[in-house]
């Protein structure tokens, strides 16, 4: 649905996207992770018409982004990380603005603005101007207002950045919902976020894409499926080469906390073994796309 290929933009000396490929599938949601800077914003910018190239292609529903731009943002909803809603309109007034501006017939606005409003929970804020609301209700308002067109893609920027717990649930769960049904785009800087909710999930840094995979496949790669914390009570005794057993993945000692991941919990008491009484405490988890991403952005 959505095809990348080697895209470039530079701002001045600095190159945001260097040379990036990816696609997304029809109704798939894929999530981009990365630091600050990594060229993120930039890149949905692009898919979304509204900045330009400087080189590369990127093709919505095979059709190219800088030949058809009107088409392809009919297709398009784009929630930006501070969407800029009016301030002194109404919820309701806001959506069949939108509505309007993107040619949603009049016989069936009306219609589509009540089922927005319920859809993202604001039935009882519709009638409000947006300069009374909270930050989480301006996201979801700024989420309806995406959908106003029903378009076929959804491409949402940080849109659960600086929300209370709850409301952030709510939001994530409302995107889960609609899984299958749109092909999404998802950038976020919460790593649990783009585990629970994305099919697949670019990392991106310094502007190029270090891997693509689902959460799985990832944290696969990189850590193995487990990793265990183990407190010590004298790092300095620790030799790191004998710890390297088979089937473990990535060995790391800070100050008296080492983390050893591997594939199969089998593997537990020889490293225990191994460290003997230097050990105070253990702890087992799973390996979490937290894990992924600093290891990554730690060796590209
Ligand atoms: N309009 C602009 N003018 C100049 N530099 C820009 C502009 N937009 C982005 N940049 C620079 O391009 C790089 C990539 O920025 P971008 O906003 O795409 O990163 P990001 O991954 O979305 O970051 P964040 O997570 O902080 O939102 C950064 O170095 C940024 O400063």
């Amino acid at each position: 649905m959505i095809e990348v290929e080697s895209l470039r933009k530079s701002f001045g000396k600095i190159i945001a996207l260097d040379d990036i490929s990816f696609h997304v599938d029809e109704g798939e949601l894929l999530g981009i992770i990365g630091p600050n800077g990594a060229g993120k914003t930039t890149a949905i910018r692009i898919i979304a018409c509204i900045l330009h190239p400087d080189k590369g292609k990127v093709r919505v529903a095979g059709l190219d982004v800088t030949h058809d731009p009107i088409k392809v943002k009919s297709m398009i909803g784009y929630l930006p990380e501070e969407p800029n809603l009016y301030e002194r309109f109404t919820a309701r007034d806001l959506l069949k603005y939108f509505g309007e501006l993107y040619g949603v017939p009049g016989d069936v606005l009306d219609d589509r603005v009540n089922e927005l409003l319920e859809l993202v929970g604001m039935e009882d804020r519709a009638n409000d101007p947006i300069n009374t609301f909270s930050k989480g209700l301006r996201q979801r308002i700024g989420i309806a207002r995406a959908l106003v067109h029903d378009p076929p893609i959804l491409i949402l920027d940080e849109p659960t950045m600086g929300l209370d717990p709850a409301t952030a649930a709510s939001i994530r769960e409302f995107i889960r919902e609609l899984k299958g049904d749109k092909t999404m785009i998802l950038c976020t800087h919460y790593m649990e976020e783009a585990d629970y909710l994305c099919d697949r999930v670019a990392i991106l840094n310094q502007g190029r894409i270090l891997d693509v995979g689902t959460p799985r496949e990832l944290k696969s790669k990189i850590k193995g499926d487990l990793t265990l914390e183990i407190s010590l009570i004298d790092p300095s005794r620790v030799d790191i080469n004998l710890l390297e057993v088979e089937g473990v993945k990535n060995i790391r000692l800070d100050g008296n906390r080492l983390e050893i991941s591997f594939k199969n919990r089998s593997i537990i008491p020889t490293i225990i073994g191994i460290l003997g009484e230097n050990v105070y405490s253990v702890n087992t988890r799973e390996t979490s796309l937290d894990d992924v991403f600093i290891e990554m952005v730690k060796g590209s």
